[in-house]
């Protein structure tokens, strides 16, 4: 079943019925509604913009495309023999060309298509709840539908940008990350609000491409990660020319005499650029869902978390569920769709009666996003990279953890073969009482595909002294794990 709006001439539904109703279509509605009806029940997706939501169209997906050729460049220069045969810089229109192709021309008939394929009713409108497992949609003409839910309504509406409270912010037209994955042109100037993720990468990518950019972060870029990694990507920031600003507040932006942007700063100075990017942090999109008329415990809209077990059930209710960047816990693509399939596998079983609602799903198990407690794993798409799973020192400390850290510099073999002057850093943080460990953190070329590895370790909890006898092949980056457990004593 798919309803994409008015046809001249056909008659539209006003009733539907089914099984399950997701809101909001974009990675992690899509995984929901698809591990529904593998668990053998009717799904109906809704979504009023582009399927695949923010992630294909505004966010990773771009995102990743205008980093990705600057690494390979990169890449190629540093190393002996094929740095000689670079001899050009980007080609900023064929980046950009090459990103519009990730994000289908922001087209999302392929997105339609699998979940057409999958088995997903789909309804193209912007949905409300008018009541227990009911959802009324309004279409973009102004005609509605009502669908009523035998089992669950989810809710997976993702998150909105929180632009900081800025004098003269609301008065000027400014990039939000939207605009700054999307763009067609390269300003010549660019002033990137926010030291965060987003804030970051989009700072390297657009410096890259040719942009002069400045980075203010008020308090210090990558603030959640360990020094020494977030040392390591402002140096890579700023080979390329970024212009980074830590611990400085803004006090008013603008418009440019002539056009542009001025930003003002709280020590006085004034920044110009062609343009601003606020990337300062997303908030739930739990507003105007009608989650304030059912007076639901567990879903306050202006808490940026709703209470819920860990599949996704919003305390005191047996129908409503909330996941990805909605449930506000983790705002990644990947935590979302697990999160997802949790919540998917838990409608399926509880429908079938082998779940009661009351009962929380157990830890470890599908229907339970358990590693969204501590095994959370994500990656600084930046040159060089960071990526990091778990738990940082401090937040194991703080968390009772009886921790240690052991941490090097990146320098095996491998990395030594990977380029030349390879920089990079490791650190492992261990659970003294339990010998396992919490949390790992690369920094370095190259270092995402060395996360999964401590992923599985970390939510295995792989005894150290059998870690011992996970051998890295020689000579790859992976050696760093021989060095972080002999300096950890082993
Ligand atoms: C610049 C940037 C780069 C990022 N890069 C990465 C990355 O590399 N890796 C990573 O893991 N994460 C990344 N993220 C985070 C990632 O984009 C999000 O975690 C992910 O998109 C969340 O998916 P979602 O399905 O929960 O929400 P969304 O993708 O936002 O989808 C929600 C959907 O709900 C729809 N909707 C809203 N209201 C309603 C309603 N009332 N009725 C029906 N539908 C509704 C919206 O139209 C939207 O399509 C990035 C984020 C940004 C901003
Ligand atoms: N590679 C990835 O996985 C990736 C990439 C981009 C974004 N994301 C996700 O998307 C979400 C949004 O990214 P983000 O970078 O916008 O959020 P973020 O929460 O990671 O960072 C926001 C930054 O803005 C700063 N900030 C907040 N208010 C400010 C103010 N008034 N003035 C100056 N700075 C201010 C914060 O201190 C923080 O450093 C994040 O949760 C992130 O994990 C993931």
């Amino acid at each position: 079943m798919t309803d994409q709006g008015h046809t001249p001439g056909t008659q539209r539904p006003q009733q539907l019925v089914t099984d399950v109703v997701v809101l909001g279509g974009g990675a992690v509605g899509e995984n929901a509604a698809g591990r529904v009806v593998q668990g053998g029940l009717e799904a109906i997706l809704v979504e009023p913009s582009l399927i695949g939501g923010e992630c294909s169209y505004w966010a990773c997906m771009p995102s990743k495309a205008l980093l990705r050729p600057g690494t390979a460049l990169h890449a190629a220069r540093s190393v002996a023999g094929s740095r000689e045969a670079v001899t050009g810089t980007l080609d900023a229109r064929s980046v950009l060309e090459r990103r519009d192709s990730f994000t289908s021309h922001w087209d999302d008939s392929g997105q339609e298509d699998w979940v057409r394929d999958t088995g997903i009713g789909l309804v193209r409108g912007r949905g409300r709840l008018t009541g227990p497992r009911q959802v009324r949609v309004e279409y973009d003409d102004g005609g509605s539908v009502t669908i009523s839910a035998r089992h669950a309504v989810v809710l997976a509406t993702g998150s909105v940008p929180a632009p900081p409270p800025l004098k003269g912010l609301d008065d000027i037209e400014y990039w939000g990350t939207r605009e700054a994955t999307s763009a067609q042109k390269v300003p010549p100037r660019l002033i990137v609000l926010g030291g965060g993720v987003a804030g970051t990468e989009l700072s390297q990518a657009w410096a890259r491409l040719g942009s002069k950019v400045t980075l203010v972060a008020r308090h210090d870029v990558l603030e959640k990660y360990p020094e020494p990694a977030r040392e390591l990507v402002k140096a890579g920031l700023a080979e390329d020319g970024v212009d980074i600003r830590t611990h400085t507040g803004t006090d008013y932006v603008r418009p440019g005499v002539g056009g542009g942007v001025e930003l003002g700063l709280d020590d006085g100075s004034v920044l110009t650029a062609d343009r601003l990017l606020v990337a300062t942090g997303r908030t739930p999109a739990l507003a105007n869902l009608g989650l304030e008329d059912l007076g639901l415990d567990g879903v306050r809209p202006e808490s940026v978390r709703p209470e819920t077990d860990d599949s996704g059930l919003v305390d005191g209710t047996d129908w409503l569920y909330v996941v990805g960047d909605a449930a506000g816990k983790v705002l990644l693509t990947h935590q979302g769709k697990y999160e997802a399939r949790a919540a998917g596998t838990a409608i399926a079983a509880r429908a079938r009666g082998e779940l009661p609602p009351s009962e929380a799903p157990a830890p470890w198990s599908r229907a339970a996003a358990t590693a969204d407690h501590a095994a959370v794993p994500q990656v600084v798409f930046t040159d060089p990279e960071l990526a990091m799973v778990g738990l940082t020192l401090e937040q194991a400390r703080a968390d009772g953890i009886n921790a240690s850290e052991t941490s090097l510099e990146l320098s095996v073999a491998g990395s030594a073969l990977h380029s030349d002057n390879y920089r990079g850093w490791a650190q492992m943080v261990v659970d003294e009482d339990r010998r396992v460990l919490v949390g790992v953190t690369f920094a370095g070329p190259d270092v995402s595909e060395l996360l999964h590895s401590a992923t599985i370790a970390v939510t295995g909890e792989v005894p150290l002294d059998r870690l011992w006898h996970a051998v890295p092949a020689y000579p790859t980056i992976s050696e760093i794990w021989l060095r972080l457990l002999e300096k950890y004593g082993l």
